[in-house]
C-alpha cells in the first residue's frame, strides 16, 4: 500500500473508531460488535506500525497501550504539586475562614468547595491542545512520567478542544463498580486482592506495561490548573469551567459559597450522602476562589493558605459477627 492511500485509510479507520467509541462509552448504544471494533483496531494498528509517522498523536490506538518501557523517566513538575492543610471538625473550618478574612482584610471572600477523591494525584501537560507527558505527584516537585499509561485512560482527553499549552492537576481513581469487578476477576484468577480503589487505580498506573493499565477502568477528575497560556482566568470555579469546555472531567458536586455556615451544611451534607457516590472520597477540599485572593494569602512551606481538606472521621467499619453488629 502506497503512503497516501494508508494515510487516508488511517484517518478513516481513525475517524470510524472515535465514532464508535462514542457509540458505546458516552450513548451506550454500540453498532458494532466487540470483535468487529477490535478488528478496526487491529487494522489501525497495523498501518500505524508500517507508517509509523502517520500515527496522529491523538489516535485512539493510544488507548490500548503500546509496549511495556523497562523504567519510568522522572518528571519535573513546571509548578509544584503542592499538599494541603488539613481540617476535622467544624471548628478547624472555621479558624480557617477567621484567618483567610483576616489576610484579606474586609472583601468579601467566595468559596470553591470540591469533593476529595481518594485516588492517585497526576499532572497532565499539554503543548497546543496536545497531551505530551502526564506524571505522578511524587514528592510534589519529581514525579514519575506515567503518559503511557495515562493516555489509555479515555477521559483524559488526548487533544483539547483549544490549541492551549497548560498543565493541569487531578486525581486518577478507580470506581467502586470497577474496583469490585476487578477484585472479583482476580480472585477468580486466585490472584492477590486489591485493598481499596486507590490502592488499585494506583497499582494500575505504576505499571510499566500499558496494556494493564489499558484493561482496568480508570477514570479521572481534574481540579486544577498549573500553568496556563494564552488564557486568562480570574477565579478557581472560572478555571474549573474552562477545563470542563477544554475536554476535561471536573466533578460536578463543586459548589461556591460566600458564607461559611451554608459551605459546612454542604460539607456536613456529603458526609452523609459518601456511601452513594459511585466513587471513595476521603473528605471535601474548600479553596478560597479569587486567584487575587489566593495571591495575598500566598503559600506555607508546602502547601497553600488559601485552601483547605476537610477529612472525614475514618468510617466505622462495620462487622456483623453472627447478626451482632460490633464496631471496630
Ligand atoms: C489546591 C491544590 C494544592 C492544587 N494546587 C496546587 O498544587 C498548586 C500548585 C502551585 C501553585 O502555584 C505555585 C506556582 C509556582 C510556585 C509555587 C506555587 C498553585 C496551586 C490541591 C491539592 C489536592 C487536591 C485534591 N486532592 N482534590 C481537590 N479537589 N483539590 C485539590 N487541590
Amino acid at each position: 500500500m502506497d503512503r497516501l492511500t494508508a494515510e487516508t485509510k488511517i484517518k478513516e479507520l481513525a475517524k470510524r473508531i472515535e465514532r464508535h467509541n462514542r457509540l458505546y462509552h458516552e450513548e451506550d448504544r454500540p453498532e458494532i460488535s466487540d470483535q468487529e471494533y477490535d478488528q478496526l483496531m487491529r487494522e489501525l494498528r497495523e498501518l500505524e506500525t508500517s507508517f509509523p509517522d502517520l500515527q496522529s498523536p491523538d489516535s485512539p490506538s493510544l488507548r490500548v497501550g503500546g509496549e511495556p518501557l523497562p523504567f519510568f523517566e522522572k518528571v519535573v513538575h513546571k509548578t509544584p504539586m503542592l499538599s494541603l492543610g488539613n481540617a476535622f471538625n467544624e471548628e478547624d473550618i472555621r479558624d480557617f475562614d477567621r484567618r483567610v478574612r483576616q489576610a484579606v482584610g474586609s472583601q468579601a471572600v467566595r468559596y470553591v468547595a470540591e469533593l476529595k477523591i481518594d485516588g492517585l494525584a497526576v499532572s497532565l501537560h499539554y503543548e497546543n491542545g496536545l497531551f505530551v507527558r502526564g506524571a505522578t505527584r511524587g514528592d510534589g516537585t519529581t514525579g514519575e512520567d506515567i503518559t503511557q499509561n495515562l493516555k489509555t485512560i479515555r477521559s483524559i482527553p488526548l487533544r483539547l478542544t483549544k490549541p492551549l499549552t497548560l498543565e493541569v492537576r487531578g486525581e486518577a481513581y478507580m470506581s467502586k463498580g470497577a474496583f469490585e469487578k476487578l477484585n472479583k476477576e482476580r480472585e477468580e484468577r486466585g490472584e492477590a486482592l486489591f485493598a481499596n480503589p486507590r490502592n488499585s487505580a494506583a497499582g494500575s498506573l505504576r505499571q510499566l506495561d500499558p496494556k494493564i493499565a489499558a484493561s482496568r477502568q480508570l477514570d479521572t477528575f481534574i481540579y486544577g490548573i498549573g500553568d496556563l497560556q494564552g488564557e486568562t482566568v480570574e477565579s478557581h470555579s472560572e478555571g474549573l469551567d474552562l477545563l470542563e469546555t477544554l475536554g476535561f472531567m471536573v466533578n460536578q458536586e463543586r459548589r461556591v459559597f460566600d458564607d461559611v455556615d451554608e459551605l459546612l451544611a454542604f460539607i456536613a451534607g456529603w458526609t452523609e450522602k459518601r456511601p452513594h457516590l459511585p466513587y471513595e472520597i476521603d473528605g471535601m477540599v474548600i479553596k478560597v476562589d479569587s486567584y487575587a485572593q489566593q495571591e495575598e494569602l500566598g503559600f506555607t512551606a508546602k502547601s497553600p493558605r488559601w485552601a483547605i481538606a476537610y477529612k472525614f472521621p475514618a468510617e466505622e467499619a462495620v462487622t456483623i459477627l453472627e447478626g451482632i453488629e460490633v464496631s471496630v
